[in-house]
């Protein structure tokens, strides 16, 4: 090989040289980041996954704050709100009822006609439909007036007669899913708004006063007989079905619970006396705070950007308006530390881009490849072709978090029927426990509902976590809210 073959051989040899240089540390830098993913992903999970133990001590905790806040205004972060209802539906109740259930995404009429006996419900005609966006913040009057109008033009479509009875005043059941201080079965004050909401001037209001003015104004002859959380009524249509039923649920765009509490266990209203003996009580759960919570720095960066910081702290870990937003904020963390989304993670960056929705149906893909993984990110998301191992990561991650949802619910159940004494503990036998259970993401999220039922077993064990029954409702709260118009008539 003479001089310039020489040359031109060494010259090869030290591109290749330098092109494997350039592949090595791609490899190398690309195995650093992705292993920096995997130390992220390992870090939220070591901070997200409680033990059993830890659950216990949950359990715990939720029943000493329930104590606390009954005993005093303010003893706790748990409201424990009266609601007046101290009897519940017992099956008998007949005729026709209304009712109107808002919550955190939707609202639903009902109009329900009862048989009078044995539980039995005639029939029922539900119409669901979305809050405006600009209702939700606008002003008190436009979003009673768009209610009454709704309910008004329900009435005509589904009670042809009803223009005839101008003498009878129907009784409404008016299902309010947000803080309200009872003032009596049928009113209450506004004291803040959740889950998106922020009409300013409710506030502080009386809501019964507030859709009745609405309904006169929209020339609607009804009367507001029950005005009731959304747990409350969902209670009450459970109760109409069994008798064992002593707590309600819901898991929905917010959380809460209520149950069944002894008179004389609400020490901070001394001298309220029922026939029944007893009063459901709204415990607002989704306020619940303890420092047993397993909350890593996702939650608090999640909080502090929320509009109400340092509130509803465990509703933020559980419910519909959040896991997604969770999911996104490891996901963004994730993309800003290594290539597994190779650089198409800009909308990560959106906050509540992801709805949880859209990540269960990405947690529940059980296609070998991810195909609907896949879609989702590229058609929600703007990520096309994420590798396989990056959307895994993804799936990971929705798992993670959804499976403390569901155990945290389950940690919560179990406080309520710890303070209640129904959890067995205390060497007594068991006593079979219903409790009612609904909302959109309990509803459609089957693997929250199987770690929810994972984690009531692995808290309780299995001989007493037979005694407990978890009943799914649907337009629960807006026919409980039909039914306890019936059992606390306007006379
Ligand atoms: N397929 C689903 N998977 C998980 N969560 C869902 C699903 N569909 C709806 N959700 C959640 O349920 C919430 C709606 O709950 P729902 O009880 O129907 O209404 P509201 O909260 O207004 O009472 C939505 O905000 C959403 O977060
Ligand atoms: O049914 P939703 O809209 O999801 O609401 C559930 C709960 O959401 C919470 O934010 C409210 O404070 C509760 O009052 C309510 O019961």
């Amino acid at each position: 090989m003479g001089r310039v073959g020489f040359i031109v051989a060494l010259g090869c040899a030290v591109v290749s040289c330098a092109i494997a240089t350039v592949f090595v540390g791609r490899r190398v830098r690309s195995r650093r980041r992705w292993g920096r993913a995997v130390e992220v992903l390992r870090e939220f999970e070591e901070g997200c996954s409680p033990s059993v133990g830890r659950l216990r001590q949950v359990v715990d905790a939720m029943a000493v704050e329930m104590n606390a806040g009954l005993a005093s205004d303010g003893g706790s972060k748990l409201k424990m709100l009266l609601t007046f209802i101290d009897r519940l539906p017992d099956g008998t109740e007949a005729g026709t009822y209304y009712a109107l259930d808002l919550g955190g995404t939707n609202f639903r009429l009902l109009r329900v006609q009862l048989g009078g006996i044995q539980s039995l419900i005639l029939s029922h005609e539900v119409k669901s439909q979305p809050i405006p966006q600009h209702l939700m913040t606008g002003k008190a009057e436009d979003l009673f007036d768009f209610i009454a109008t709704a309910l008004k033009a329900f009435v005509d479509e589904v009670d042809e007669e009803f223009e005839d009875k101008t003498d009878v005043r129907m009784q409404l059941g008016f299902t309010f899913s947000f803080h309200v201080r009872q003032t009596s079965v049928s009113s209450g004050i506004l004291i803040r708004w959740t889950n998106g909401f922020s009409v300013e001037d409710a506030v502080g209001k009386d809501v019964t006063q507030l859709l009745e003015r609405a309904m006169r104004r929209s020339g609607l002859n009804m009367r507001v007989a029950a005005l009731v959380n959304d747990t409350v009524g969902l209670l009450a249509l459970g109760h109409y079905h069994d008798g064992d039923t002593v707590a309600a649920v819901v898991i929905g765009t917010g959380t809460n619970a209520c149950y069944i509490e002894r008179t004389e266990a609400i020490i901070k209203s001394q001298g309220l006396l029922t026939n029944s003996g007893f009063m459901v009580v709204n415990i607002e759960w989704g306020n619940f705070w303890s420092a047993h919570l397993p909350r890593t720095a996702y939650d608090t960066a999640l909080d502090e950007d929320s509009p109400n910081p340092n509130d509803q702290g465990f509703e933020k870990m559980i419910s519909g308006m959040y896991l997604g937003e969770i999911v996104r904020r490891v996901l963004y963390r994730i993309a800003q530390e290594s290539d597994i989304f190779e650089n198409s993670a800009h909308c990560l960056a959106v906050p509540f881009i992801l709805r949880t929705p859209l990540m269960a149906a990405m947690h529940e893909d059980d296609s070998p490849d991810l195909r609907e993984v896949g879609r989702i990110l590229q058609e929600n998301l703007d990520m096309p072709e994420v590798p396989l191992k990056g959307k895994k990561v993804v799936v990971r991650v929705c798992d993670i978090v959804t499976r403390r949802a569901a155990k945290l619910v389950a940690a919560g159940i179990v406080g309520i029927l710890k303070k209640m004494g129904r959890d067995g503990s205390d060497g007594i036998g068991n006593s079979r426990s219903v409790i009612s259970m609904e909302g959109g993401l309990f509803a459609s999220y089957k693997l929250f509902r199987e770690y929810l039922n994972e984690g009531v077993v692995e808290i309780l064990g299995e001989e007493a976590a037979q005694y407990l029954v978890l009943r799914g409702f649907e337009d629960g709260s807006g026919l409980g809210a039909a039914l306890l118009a019936a059992c606390f008539p306007i006379l």
